[in-house]
């Protein structure tokens, strides 16, 4: 159930860090569209995760359309001890606006496994994806990221988060 256990490092995002990385990420994807502007269509936002990635890339790039696909992931498995993560579309963003994605920019907050993103591919081959993170093994379904962590590490968003009181080093109790 809790997919962070088995990961051997953290890797923690702060509201200002991931604003930062977003904006960057922006920076990145600016003129980078078909045509001669290299002006993008629309934004999609992969839900959850990729919401407020999207609506910084959205404010940076002067993007007022933006539409969401929501994706659920889940482990399945044969009885057998190879788990394989399988992917499914809960709602889909506007038809008309996305084409076969040509000048969408999909956005998500990381890559991990390439499960999500496989799907979203398939049924937007043309749009152009792009997430704030990414691990290897799903670094070929992203055409732009930022920063690239290892395979075994988790990545902890401020949304999942909260401030916490810590013990002293030092103290007595
Ligand atoms: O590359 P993958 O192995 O498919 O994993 C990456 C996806 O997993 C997380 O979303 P999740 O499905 O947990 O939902 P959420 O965004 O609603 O939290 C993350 O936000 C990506 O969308
Ligand atoms: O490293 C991660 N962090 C948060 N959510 C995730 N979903 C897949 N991998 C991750
Ligand atoms: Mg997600």
């Amino acid at each position: 159930m809790d997919n962070r256990l088995p990961h051997e490092k953290g890797f923690h995002v702060s509201w200002d860090q991931l604003h930062r990385d977003a904006r960057a990420l922006a920076w990145r994807l600016q003129g980078q569209g078909p045509g001669e502007a290299g002006a993008w269509r629309a934004v999609v936002a992969i839900t959850r995760g990729g919401m407020a990635p999207a609506m910084i890339v959205a404010r940076e790039l002067d993007i007022r359309t933006v539409d969401t696909i929501s994706v659920k992931s889940y482990h399945s498995s044969g009885g057998k001890a190879d788990e394989r993560r399988e992917a499914e579309v809960l709602k889909s963003p506007d038809a008309a606006l996305m084409g076969e994605g040509e000048g969408i920019l999909i956005i998500d907050d990381l890559v991990d496994s390439g499960k999500t993103l496989e799907l979203v591919r398939s049924l937007y081959p043309k749009a152009h994806v792009a997430t704030v993170y990414a691990k290897p093994k799903g670094r070929p379904q992203v055409e732009t990221f930022i920063t690239e962590v290892s395979q075994d590490t988790w990545i902890f968003f401020p949304w999942d988060m909260a401030l916490q009181y810590v013990k002293p080093y030092r103290g007595d109790d």
